[in-house]
């Protein structure tokens, strides 16, 4: 039987998540990850299929040694990188540029563009780039395949991904909104649309992908037609570090008036804006209990988050005409109610509610968390970017004969 497993490294600006799938029967054989890369305490937590998780805590230096770990892992579960069963090894890549619209099996020109890109995902396209390297030397007989965060997004109008900025210099620099988490805001639309029991050319989707870093967008019958981040993951919704959006005349009032360096306030944004810059804490979690607590940093920070999902929901709302769902998703979008509930309150002139019952309810699945009547769902849709990424890897080498 032709191999048919194929391995998916999530490889984040600190963390790297993981599977290993069976795509035959689509059986996830393994789930991981590795956090804090970098730092003395980084954590491995390794889920085989049917077993007990194991943890490890202990310096894991950077991607290559994280990657190297994880290997080692699933050795320990006889599923092994050098097992036969391995088809390909799926790569999530952030920033694609223009360039790549489909899911593309790496070679020295690819690895090369995807370095070329690393001003525009500083974050991201280094941390791909070793995964991929390391893949490479672990398996350099296997394809390796690149799945595009930006590919959804090509289907975006000029109007949409243009800035109003002068065309010539923006074309000669490729200064354009690109947009990120194409592959969950793809998944999502698309088990929305299932959730409605409608085929996804008949749906129109606004989804809200609220992770650490986070975006929404605008799906019109599958199709993406405007999104929430831009030439890099920094424009657009309140994040976990970044800012989102703000008048770009703050960089050179902070250049001129603060005297900060480009690489200091690329800092600023990246890394102390957003609800750590403005509270102290990134994690939902912790935000949630001290605004119950009583605190106002954090009420403030949570009111600003919350102001900017509304302001997207409403300007999508009005980019898409007709709006049949509104979907949360990730880490933020599927475990907060509290952000669901805040997020649509007031907004009953546009057809949109959520039930606190329903919205209180934890689980697994799609769901449904509008009440009944409501003309516009509100669901919550948790996104699988690993699952997607490896059907992608898995259609590709297939069709190309890639498989050896
Ligand atoms: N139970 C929860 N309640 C509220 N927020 C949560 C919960 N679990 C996770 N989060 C939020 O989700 C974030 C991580 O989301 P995730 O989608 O995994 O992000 P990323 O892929 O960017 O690392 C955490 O920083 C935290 O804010
Ligand atoms: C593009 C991006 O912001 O990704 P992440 O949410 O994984 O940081
Ligand atoms: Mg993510």
């Amino acid at each position: 039987m032709s191999p048919s497993r194929v391995l998916v490294l999530n490889s984040g600006s600190s963390s790297v998540k993981y599977q290993l799938l069976d795509m035959r029967g689509g059986e996830r054989l393994a789930v991981g990850l590795v956090e804090r890369i970098g730092e003395e305490t980084s954590l491995l937590r390794h889920t085989p299929a049917g077993g007990e998780a194991r943890e490890r805590t202990g310096a894991v230096p950077d991607h290559d040694a994280a990657l190297k770990a994880v290997a080692a892992e699933l050795a320990k579960d006889g599923l092994g990188v050098d097992a036969p069963e391995l088809a390909a090894i799926g790569h999530r890549v952030v920033h694609g540029g223009k360039r790549f619209t489909e899911p593309t099996v790496i070679d020295d020109a690819v690895l090369a563009e995807i370095e070329r890109l690393i001003p525009v995902a500083p974050l991201h396209n280094p941390a791909n780039l070793t995964g991929i390297r390391t893949a490479q030397a672990l398996r350099p007989d296997l394809p390796q395949v690149a799945v595009f965060d930006t590919a959804f997004h090509t289907t975006m109008p000029e109007s949409a991904a243009r800035y109003a900025i002068d065309v010539e210099t923006a074309d000669r620099h490729r200064v354009r909104r690109y947009g990120f988490h194409g592959t969950s805001h793809a998944y999502v639309s698309r088990e929305t649309a299932r959730l409605l029991g409608r085929a996804p050319e008949d749906v129109n989707v606004i989804v809200l992908h609220l992770g650490n870093g986070a975006s929404a967008s605008a799906v019109r019958g599958g199709h993406c037609v405007d999104t929430s981040m831009g030439l890099t993951p920094l424009e657009g919704l309140v994040m976990g570090t970044r800012s989102g959006d703000m008048d770009p005349a703050v960089i050179f009032h902070l250049m001129r008036v603060g005297e900060m360096s480009a690489d200091e306030i690329d800092t600023l944004l990246n890394k102390r804006s957003g609800l750590i810059g403005l509270c102290g804490d990134n994690d939902m979690r912790e935000i949630r209990r001290r605004v119950d607590a009583g605190d106002e940093r954090a009420r403030l920070a949570f009111d600003i988050y919350i102001h900017r999902l509304k302001k997207y929901i409403g300007a999508y709302y009005a980019v898409l005409g007709r709006v049949d769902a509104v979907a949360f998703t990730a880490g933020v979008g599927e475990n907060a109610a509290p952000v669901r509930e805040a997020a649509v309150a007031g907004l009953e002139g546009l057809g949109l509610a959520v039930d606190d019952e329903l919205n209180a309810v934890r689980g697994d699945g799609a769901r449904l968390i509008s009440p009944p009547d409501a003309r516009v769902a509100v669901a919550v849709v948790p996104t699988d970017e690993e699952m997607e990424i490896a059907t992608q890897t898995y259609a590709l080498v297939n069709a190309s004969g890639n498989l050896t």
